[in-house]
């Protein structure tokens, strides 16, 4: 998986740099963070309909859709693939956490 997102994140880089004929993700740095915001969202309600309806072939594909979205967000906000293993690396390292997620949810 890494590999794949890699490589995907590579491409869509290489997209902001320049602008390429027909592509999809070219036209998405174009419209701006509104329509890129827009996209994730679009694609986050997918996958909770996908899912809710117990279609896994279905949510695999909104799942990545979602990626992919989430990916030219990463791009644009100049967030790398480090920035988030970076995080989840220092998350993995603390288990246990009910009780946190608990207290955050009482107190929202
Ligand atoms: N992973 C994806 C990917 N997933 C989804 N999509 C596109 O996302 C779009 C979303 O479809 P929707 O029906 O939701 O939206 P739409 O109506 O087509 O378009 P909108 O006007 O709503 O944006 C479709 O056009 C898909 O083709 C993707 N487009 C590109 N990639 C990756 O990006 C690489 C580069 O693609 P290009 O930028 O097109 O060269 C590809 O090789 C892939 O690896």
């Amino acid at each position: 998986m890494n590999d794949v997102w890699q490589e995907l994140y590579k491409t869509v880089q290489s997209r902001k740099e320049s602008h390429q004929e027909g592509s999809y993700t070219s036209y998405l740095f174009e419209k701006g963070i509104d329509k890129i915001l827009k996209k994730c969202g679009e694609e986050c309600s997918e996958v909770i309909i996908a899912a809710k309806n117990g279609d896994n072939a279905e949510t695999v594909l909104e799942i990545s859709d979602m990626l992919y979205h989430l990916t030219v967000l990463m791009v644009n906000q100049g967030i790398s693939l480090e920035d988030v293993e970076t995080e989840l690396e220092k998350r993995s390292k603390k288990t246990g956490n009910l009780k946190t997620f608990h207290q955050v949810d009482k107190n929202s």
